[in-house]
């Protein structure tokens, strides 16, 4: 079993005006394997995006450890910590953060631009090829006033792919999409995970956490169970099935 991502006792704090802290995830233990596509699920304000924050290094928690591939991140400098996240991990958001004065390739360029060693017709290429991918490479030089929400998020995940990570961290990627769009997306991400991307996604939508290896419940702060499943195979399509054994699964579970 080869660990990308082990957290180990993470507490994460946050301040409560000047002299009261107050606890936001509390003594989480989690390990996500290399390959794996995985759902976070639980009630609004359990600390879902929280955890995303923590165990990518884009937040620093406040005691325990978190490895990335067998290395401590967690104390790791801002420099490195950015580094490994440029070169190693793929961010996508509910709101796609996208530059609006910058054309949609180059938005799916921008983060491998920023790294020094960057050859730009290759960049290009890749770029076109990510765009093509996903089924908007005819889009490539319109700006982000001219495109979908879905098509927005499947730039989004072109420029998440751009660097070629090891893993994607989606903090509610569908959240803002019509379930035709969802659908669409989440075909999208399979694909990516079936060529060996790790996933990670925060979801509300048992539909979306039906497409993933497993499902992981938060509540209060706290992981509270999970939900192996067996790797999702567009040939079978049982989608339905799994979403409605999610379902009951989060019933049982009190949610
Ligand atoms: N920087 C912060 N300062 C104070 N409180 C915070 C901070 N970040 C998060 N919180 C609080 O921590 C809790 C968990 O937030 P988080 O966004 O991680 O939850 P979530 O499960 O992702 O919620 P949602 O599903 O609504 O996005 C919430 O009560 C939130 O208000």
């Amino acid at each position: 079993m080869n660990l990308i991502i082990e957290a180990r006792s993470l507490n994460k704090n946050v301040a409560l005006g000047s002299d009261r802290e107050f606890p936001i995830l509390k003594d989480i233990n989690l390990a996500i394997e290399e390959g794996e596509f995985v759902s976070v699920m639980g009630p609004s304000g359990s600390g879902k995006s929280t955890l995303l924050y923590n165990i990518s290094g884009m937040d620093r928690m406040t005691s325990g450890s978190v490895t990335f591939r067998g290395s401590e991140i967690s104390s790791l400098k801002e420099e490195e910590l950015a580094q490994i996240r440029l070169n190693h991990m793929g961010f996508i958001f509910q709101d796609m953060n996208l530059l609006k004065n910058l054309s949609l390739i180059d938005n799916v360029m921008f983060p491998a631009i920023v790294s020094k060693s960057a050859d730009k017709d290759k960049v290009h290429r890749k770029a076109k090829e990510l765009m093509k991918m996903t089924g908007i490479e005819k889009l490539a030089d319109n700006d982000i006033t001219q495109g979908s929400g879905g098509q927005l998020q499947r730039v989004a995940i072109c420029r998440a792919l751009i660097n070629e990570p090891d893993i994607i961290f989606g903090d509610e990627p569908t959240g803002a999409l019509d379930s035709k769009a969802t659908a669409e997306i989440m075909s999208i991400l399979t694909e990516i995970n079936k060529q060996g991307t790790t996933i990670l996604l925060v979801t509300h939508d048992a539909k979306v956490a039906a497409k993933t290896d497993r499902v992981l419940l938060m509540a209060d702060g706290k992981l509270v169970g999970e939900k192996k499943m067996s790797k999702y195979n567009t040939q079978y399509d049982d989608s339905k099935r799994r979403e409605e054994s999610i379902m009951r699964w989060l019933m049982e579970k009190g949610f």
